[in-house]
């Protein structure tokens, strides 16, 4: 015999029916004044009128413990229940609301309403009418009826849930809205649904005692409540959509007249419910997107998600450039994640990323907001991270100015030079990292031969920077509510972090500064970025502000990512060394042996210059790009992208597409001389590895200048080969490190000097 079909046992169980009666008490609501139409008023007053029905009933069910006849008995408590509506209806103060508002605020008074009508005899303590149920028990005895029951509500919250998801309309503040009925219709229809299921499932587990009451006898009370609940969030609803420059129409309106009739006023509004449609911007912007595309909207394809948190287990923790790369040969040149609904585009083809992000560049040129790096660290203020809008237009005028073109760069020729030849006389007495040129450039500061100060904490922040920009590198990237965890809580450590890197970051952004502006106060300062920005002019704190973040973007971002290039182009001259051979023989050439190159020179050095742009091409310093940020809905190629869309053009696999490069992961200088392909070259990888519209870097001059002055210097003046041990050829480590930028990991090579000569003329700082 199953639980359901045993006689009922009136045993400690009873307490639950009694839980039951208070809980349909403090659920029951009351009637206040209203502006609805009559029929609206009408359904109200029926609701209620069943309500306290069956409150009467409820409450007489738990009277029947007192022994007193039961018609007696029904008319007392449904005499308590009127009384307790009217009772309610008296206290009400809001004249647009139905019951609910009240409930909330005195739950505790109902229950103590519904015992009242039991208390006035001390027959209260018998309990023959309750044992006389072990005989009745209809209910519990009844279980596919409760199924049955248990149904309908479960259909009607999934049925209405899949037909508002599919009637989004690509809107976005439509799709809003109806992303707000979902909600609400999960919410009030998640209450029915999980008291019918748990009167169920008590049913059948335990169908021989009480304990179904308490839920059995709450339901119908949630029944009406959710019918109240939705008559009174129609008004909170419509206004949580409601701009003031915006219009919105009633559905009914437009069936009848055919004819949208807007309305501006509260007070004309309709008073069915309607459904607010986009207007002004988002009518203009999407009147582009033709009838056809939009029934067919979706998001480019992709791996298929998980529910609620999507691709957020297919992100890669580390080279995420060779994942994309692999989606984006299953999936298409442009491909789609979602990640905790945010919608991630990868574009795998160098047409589609200038389709997208030069061509569109209006829509498609903000920045996401970084929890870590940006807001915890505090990078969110160099021209990187900077949204789109005055303030990166401002930044980027400081940049255009100064090192905006070929031209521009020319008067910092003599100090790359200078400083190229620096950097020669560290790598022949001690290997040292670079960063000095950009140090100069920049602040106008000289830096020391060994461990200078500022070129140290340039390269620890610009360190941090690309860890702390990693995608998937930090949880609170994905979930920004945990930026608020106090610093004690197990696992913020990350927030430690952030601290210490934000106190790196400061640091690098005041220190050399304050420097330039002691100088200027001094009259010593020399030419530099910063030193052209700030002098003669009474700045405000603002424009003061936008100086000293601008210069730390440009000495930040120039720092870690030439020196990649450098690296890379020392790893490349060690494993073809055949290269290194055609173009030390130009040099020797064109310059002969009694000078190091410079910058005049470049024009005349074609092989020199191709080396330059495969040195860009084969080791491609920022693969995965700086993220985009859509500003608007978009349609592209036929897919949807939706505004706030995370745009990644996968840099890598542009420079290293087979369908551009002939054997991409060969370092071959010669793709790009027309004399030996037949006049047809292989595209300029400048145009691809710097990014894309107006977020193109905005060092391409300065790191091409500096990358041809060092390589051209360096291959005049050295020897680079792989090491030999005790007659053993080391092989070098060809990885690359993860992170916004990469570099080379670090590999062994021997550098020795082309000549004793040589190394007289670059110690000596002068021409050979
Ligand atoms: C090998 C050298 C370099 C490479 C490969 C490189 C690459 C890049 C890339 C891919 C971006 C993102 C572009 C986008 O979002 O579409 C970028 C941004 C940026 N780069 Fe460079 N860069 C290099 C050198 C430099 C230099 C020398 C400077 C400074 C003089 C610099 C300053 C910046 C700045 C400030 C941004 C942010 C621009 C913005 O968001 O508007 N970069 N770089």
């Amino acid at each position: 015999m199953s639980a359901a079909e045993q006689p009922l046992k009136v045993d400690n169980t009873l307490g639950a029916a009694f839980i039951g009666v208070i809980c349909a008490a403090i659920l029951y609501g009351e009637l206040t004044h209203s502006k609805d139409v009559w029929y609206i008023k009408g359904l109200v007053a029926l609701v209620w009128i069943f309500d306290t029905i069956h409150q009467s009933l409820i409450c007489h069910t738990g009277s029947v413990r007192f022994n007193v006849s039961s018609l007696k008995r029904l008319t007392a408590d449904a005499g308590a229940s009127l009384f307790l509506c009217y009772h309610k209806f008296q206290q009400s103060d809001n004249v647009n609301s139905y019951g609910l508002e009240h409930h909330r605020r005195s739950p505790f008074q109902r229950s103590c309403w519904i015992s009242s009508p039991g208390l006035p005899d001390n027959e209260s303590l018998e309990m023959p009418a309750w044992l006389s149920l072990s005989s009745v028990a209809p209910l519990h005895s009844q279980p596919k009826l409760n199924i049955l029951a248990v149904l309908p509500d479960v259909l009607i919250a999934a049925s209405l849930f899949y037909f508002l998801h599919r009637s989004r309309t690509g809107f976005k503040k439509s799709d809003t809205m109806i992303t707000r009925l979902i909600v609400f219709t999960v919410s009030t229809g998640v209450f029915t649904s999980i008291c019918a299921i748990a009167s169920l499932v008590s049913i059948l587990a335990w169908g021989n005692t009480l304990i179904y009451v308490a839920f059995y006898f709450s339901l119908g009370k949630l029944y009406s409540n959710s019918i109240l609940a939705t008559l009174n969030a129609r008004i909170t609803i419509r206004g949580l959509g409601e701009d003031s420059d915006e219009l919105s129409f009633s559905l009914q309106t437009v069936t009848k007249s055919c004819q949208p009739t807007f309305n501006t006023s509260a007070i004309l509004r309709p008073t069915n419910i309607s459904i607010k449609i986009d207007t002004t911007q988002e009518l203009t912007r999407d009147h582009n997107i033709s009838d056809l595309e939009r029934s067919s909207l979706s998001l480019p394809p992709g791996p298929a998600g998980l529910p609620l948190v999507g691709n957020i287990l297919d992100m890669p923790c580390s080279k995420e450039w060779l994942t994309f790369a692999r989606w984006g040969e299953e999936y298409g040149d442009i491909c789609s994640v979602t990640v905790l609904g945010q919608p991630i585009v990868i574009i795998n083809s160098a047409r589609v990323a200038t389709d997208l992000l030069d061509k569109k560049s209006a829509i498609y040129s903000d920045r996401p907001t970084l929890q870590m790096a940006g807001e915890l660290v505090g990078w969110k203020n160099t021209l990187v991270l900077l949204p789109y809008g005055d303030r990166f237009r401002r930044y980027r005028r400081f940049f255009h100015k100064l090192i905006g073109s070929a031209a521009a760069m020319k008067q910092f020729n003599p100090i790359e030079e200078a400083e190229a030849l620096r950097f020669l006389r560290r790598v022949l007495i001690a290997s040292r990292a670079v960063g000095a040129t950009v140090l100069r450039i920049t602040y106008g500061y000289e830096a020391q031969e060994f461990k200078d100060p500022f070129v140290q904490l340039a390269d620890q922040a610009t360190e941090q920077f690309s860890l702390a920009t990693a995608p998937g590198g930090f949880l609170v990237d994905l979930i920004p509510a945990l930026r608020h965890l106090p610093l004690w809580f197990p696992g913020a450590g990350f927030r430690h972090k952030a601290l210490a890197w934000g106190s790196t970051l400061c640091d690098m952004v005041s220190r050399p500064f304050d420097h330039v502006k002691q100088q200027l106060a001094a009259g010593t300062a020399q030419a530099s970025f910063t030193s052209a920005l700030l002098s003669g002019k009474v700045l405000n704190q603002q424009e003061e502000l936008d100086i000293r973040w601008s210069a730390a973007s440009l000495y930040s971002g120039a720092s870690d990512t030439t020196v990649s290039a450098i690296y890379s182009f020392f790893l490349a001259m060690t494993l073809y060394p055949e290269v290194a051979r055609r173009a030390r023989s130009e040099l020797d050439e064109v310059i002969g042996s009694d000078r190091l190159p410079t910058f005049d020179d470049r024009e005349s050095l074609p092989y020199m210059n191709a080396l330059v742009k495969e040195v860009f091409r084969w080791y491609t310093v920022v693969p995965a790009a700086v993220p985009h940020c859509s500003t608007q809905d978009d349609v592209h190629e036929g897919y949807f992208i939706p505004k706030g869309t995370l745009v990644i053009p996968n840099i890598w696999k542009f420079t290293h597409d087979p369908r551009a490069y002939s054997r991409p992961d060969e370092f071959r200088p010669e793709r790009f001389l027309a004399s030996e392909n037949e006049g047809v070259v292989e595209q300029d990888p400048r145009s691809l590895c710097f990014g894309f519209g107006r977020r193109v870097c905005p060092g391409v001059h300065f790191a091409d200048a500096s990358v041809f002055i060092v390589c051209a210097m360096s291959l005049a003046a050295l020897d680079i080969d792989k090491l030999v041990v005790d007659g053993v050829v080391v092989e070098p480590v060809h990885e690359y490190s993860t992170g916004t930028i990469s570099r080379p990991k670090p590999f062994k090579c021997s550098i020795k000097p082309r000549s004793p000569r040589v190394v007289s003329v670059v110690e000596a700082g002068s021409a050979i």
